[in-house]
């Protein structure tokens, strides 16, 4: 693909693709000096999604299963710890999206593989498609895995049933499929993903109304827990268990950084939302970013806070089970339960969409949108990703790997290095310090995924298993 260079007049000169390689929607990506303010415009595709709906958008990629892992990792590190690692880990997520957005301001694409083609040619291109391809494959497979799980449990507790029968509607399977068909596929196949703005916003409001209840509860359960069936017998447990902790460090610390990194993610969906987003500078969708991830860092700070003062050390890897163990048949959990299943339900065809792009740009480059394509390759997707939920019992394990390396290289690797690679270095010189900043947070990125994959490592020869990274 050639570029040709056009100067904005601004910081970053901008290269518009003259031949191949990109769908005409993302050819003639422009940046002018409109009266001496930045703008960016787009000459055929113009975005329409407004601000609103693209922070919908981005917060309810943002928000998945990982919520589900937090009370765990803050009983892991304490309160302290884990909030400086949420704050870290959070501004580490929008210096990513800032890294990206300016790549995409040089390159003049919004799209993350035609960074890769830009950074590292072809190998760069298909290495970004594999990458989000089996990132987000990895959450649509956690998302449905909970459908899989949690949907019987919730129509049998409903229908006021004490144990499962071989009825189709309490098969996990049956359902998974019938909730793709009806209200996944139909989501998926909606042409903008700025469409999804509606069912992301009642998305999030489901994990708001998640959130209250895991607030309410705290002041309903008593610590130490009476588990259900039990509750006459006085379990004997440690003076400490019901003490919460401000600094803490165990084994299963090393797990902290996987779980809130993998909750973060959101970075495949960044350069789709901007592409669709009206009147769309670098700066707007800058504070899209910030806003989501603001938003969901509040969120996640006071789930995991709340879910701990509840359960202290008897939080489990997965919330929603720390509470049916406390009551299985509670109305209100059972609420939650499907409220929860709800929300990640909405998330995966905003998940599915990079996939789709990520896939059109490795095997059509160049070709206008078509319906037949658009359709075909999210149900393929969608085949598959049912499949593996049904026919893999170990999924989970399997997306523990992909999620440890994937979310780094999504988060920090990858926009590291494109930043390097795409932004001229006559412009910033590779001594200059937001090179060396770049330089350095992939480096962070190479490093987290190391230690995630050592404690994986580790944890399977000593022959344990565990929930990783929200999969
Ligand atoms: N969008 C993703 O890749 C994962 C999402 N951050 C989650 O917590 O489930």
């Amino acid at each position: 693909m050639e570029l040709q260079k056009l100067s904005n007049g601004n910081h970053h000169d901008v290269a518009v693709p003259v031949e191949g390689g990109v769908p005409p929607e993302e050819e003639k990506f422009l940046q002018h000096n409109d009266g001496g303010s930045k703008r960016a415009q787009f000459t055929d595709f113009e975005g329409k999604t407004s601000f609103g709906m693209s922070v919908f958008n981005l917060s309810n990629a943002i928000m998945g299963s990982g919520i589900l892992g937090l009370s765990y990792a803050m009983s892991n590190t304490g309160i302290v710890l884990f909030l400086i690692l949420l704050v870290c880990i959070a501004s580490l997520s929008c210096y990513s999206v800032h890294l990206l957005l300016c790549s995409a301001g040089v390159v003049g694409i919004r799209a993350y593989e035609q960074l890769g083609m830009r950074a590292f040619g072809h190998p760069g291109k298909i290495l970004a498609a594999v990458v989000i391809t089996l990132h987000n494959i990895g959450a649509m497979s956690s998302y449905l895995f909970i459908v899989k799980y949690e949907l019987p449990l919730v129509i049998q507790a409903f229908l006021g049933q004490t144990s499962s029968s071989d009825d189709w509607y309490m098969n996990g399977n049956y359902l998974i499929v019938i909730v793709t068909v009806c209200i996944i596929l139909p989501l998926a196949m909606m042409k903008h993903l700025g469409y999804l703005g509606y069912t992301s916003g009642f998305s999030l409001s489901c994990m708001v109304f998640f959130l209250s209840v895991v607030i309410y509860k705290r002041f309903n359960i008593a610590c130490p827990l009476e588990v259900f069936g039990n509750s006459s017998v006085t379990t004997t447990v440690p003076e400490d268990s019901c003490t919460a902790k401000f600094f803490t460090i165990n084994q299963e610390t090393a797990y902290t950084i996987p779980i809130l990194a993998f909750a973060f993610v959101c970075h495949p969906e960044v350069l789709p939302i901007y592409t669709e987003l009206s009147n769309p500078t670098k700066r707007r969708m800058q504070n899209i970013g910030n806003v989501s991830i603001l938003g969901m860092f509040i969120m996640y700070f006071f789930t995991a806070i709340f879910g701990y003062l509840t359960f202290y050390e008897n939080t489990e890897a997965e919330l929603l089970h720390t509470y049916s163990k406390v009551d299985p048949l509670d109305t209100l959990i059972l609420c939650v339960r499907l409220a929860v299943l709800v929300a990640v339900t909405l998330t995966v065809p905003v998940v599915l969409f990079p996939i789709r792009r990520a896939l059109l740009q490795l095997l059509f480059p160049g070709k206008p949108f078509h319906w037949l394509r658009h359709i075909a390759i999210a149900v393929c997707l969608l085949v598959a990703v049912n499949l593996l939920v049904i026919l893999v019992p170990n999924i989970r394990d399997i997306f523990g790997i992909t999620g440890a390396t994937t979310a780094p290289t999504l988060i920090f690797i990858l926009p590291g290095l494109f930043y390097i690679r795409i932004i001229p270095t006559d412009q910033e010189p590779m001594n200059s310090r937001p090179k060396i900043q770049a330089v350095l947070f992939a480096t962070l990125g190479f490093i987290f995924m190391t230690m995630s994959l050592t404690f994986i490592g580790i944890d399977w020869t000593s022959g344990e298993k565990r929930n990783l990274g929200g999969h």
